[in-house]
């Protein structure tokens, strides 16, 4: 059955974030393209226009009558909110950790000890494809409550074949049956296997000569990411899995620098990373290197607020001329969150970005650090309708009321996917 019209009015601000595919750097994280009294024309799943109330009126206010119409008088409209660097199919859980960690234990002491990432794998190994799918869905189900329409999710909790083929299989049936949209990574180096402690080099010949070839031929990812850390993978053994994925068409991603300074940031810029991750211990020749690249700095402040350090140098990064984007990092080690509102206000108040970035950060950046810039991240006529209301006035109150939900309605596809009016009625 065709979806009717829906007509999106008299938006206190419409944060349009509009103006070109490129991501947002320098001055350009910081105009939203704010309409006031704003509207948008939704049809067949499509933004067909976006403008004042009026200019609307004049194009479309002769079809109000077909069309589903929805006041947002006094509230915020913006785009979906996207989560460009997520971990979200795995198995099991590690709450015991987080205890450990708060008695003094630290990642990388629990993961040496066999826990951490290999706790998390040996529980998604064992675990069906259906029981990843309907955890993962339930995932899914939260990020959109909190506005996120769009999702970018990695394997690696299998760091053998068959369980990174599982989790990738999973996002494919997840992308076909739950309404966000989710953007598949692999990344079977995302430590190194137990089994294979001491023999690193033979492990990443595996990865290479195995992995990477099978899943380039189911069409299984978009990406190949690396943990590229000290006692995980050296920046000599990633740059030979990310250009080894290069050769299947699988784009590059490195989560570098975040545990040590080590030399993470300088190789995204150096393999031409489409994103480099977490950056909290990115060098200055790092950053700048990744502003004369055009790498995406893809950061994680509720990452680093959970393991207690310095997030990374967001202010530094967007002065300097490198594109932000901002994400929750959902895992269960690290990051056991699906609240991008969070994140925004983090990358406030522990990266010193002002909430206009913050906010370019979580939409256009975000898509652009995914390759979907070209349908998402900005309300813009001709990309899909996937739209935010907020229970707020303005774009400052999204990070400045901090800890709240302040969803109100969220559309994908033009689809109405969550409705708090209800909520509120009942
Ligand atoms: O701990 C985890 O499960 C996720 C993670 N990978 C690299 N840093 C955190
Ligand atoms: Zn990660």
């Amino acid at each position: 059955m065709n979806q009717r019209p829906v007509w999106i009015k008299h938006a206190a601000q419409l944060a349009t974030i509009a103006g070109g595919p490129a991501p947002r750097i320098r001055e350009g994280m910081s105009d939203l393209g704010i309409i006031e009294d704003g509207s948008v024309w939704i049809e067949e799943g499509e933004i067909r226009a976006a403008g004042t109330t009026a200019e609307l009126e004049k194009r479309y206010g002769s079809r109000a009558a077909e069309a589903e119409i929805i006041d947002a008088s006094g509230r915020l409209v913006t785009p979906g909110l996207v989560d460009p660097h997520t971990h979200i199919v795995y198995g099991g859980s590690r709450e015991k950790e987080f205890e450990m960690r708060l008695e003094g234990a630290t990642y990388m002491e629990i993961m040496e000890a066999g826990g951490g990432i290999h706790a998390t794998a040996r529980m998604t190994r064992e675990a069906t494809e259906e029981e990843l799918f309907e955890q993962s869905f339930r995932r899914l189900d939260s990020f959109l409550s909190h506005g996120v329409t769009t999702v970018e999710g990695k394997s690696g909790y299998g760091m053998d074949l068959e369980t990174e083929l599982k989790q990738l299989r999973v996002m494919k049936q997840l992308n076909e049956r739950h309404p966000a949209d989710l953007v598949p990574t692999f990344m079977g180096a995302h430590a190194v296997p137990l089994e294979w402690k001491g023999r690193e080099d033979e492990f990443v010949d595996l990865i290479i000569r195995d992995m990477l070839p099978k899943v380039a031929e189911e069409g299984l990812a978009a990406f190949n990411d690396v943990f590229c850390e000290v006692g995980v993978y050296t920046p000599g053994q990633s740059r030979r899995i990310l250009e080894a994925g290069k050769e299947h068409g699988l784009l590059p991603k490195i989560h570098a620098d975040e545990i040590e300074p080590y030399g993470g940031a300088e190789l995204a810029a150096e393999v031409g990373a489409i994103s480099a991750e977490h950056l909290l211990k990115a060098s200055d020749v790092g950053i700048r290197k990744m502003a004369e690249a055009g790498t995406i700095a893809c950061l994680l402040p509720a990452t680093a607020l959970y393991l207690r350090e310095e997030a990374a140098r967001g202010r530094d990064m967007i002065d300097a001329g490198v594109p932000v984007a901002v994400s929750t990092d959902c895992n269960p080690g690290s990051s056991p969150t699906t609240s991008m509102p969070l994140v925004m206000n983090l990358a406030c108040i522990s990266m010193r970005m002002t909430p206009a970035e913050a906010l370019v950060a979580a939409t256009l950046n975000a898509a652009c650090a995914i390759n979907m810039q070209d349908k998402v991240g900005s309300i813009e006529p001709g990309k899909q309708a996937d739209l935010v209301m907020w229970d707020i006035q303005n774009y400052q109150e999204l990070q400045y009321l901090f800890g709240v939900n302040h969803v109100m309605n969220v559309w994908k596809k033009g689809k109405l996917v969550i409705s708090k009016e209800g909520e509120i009625r009942t």
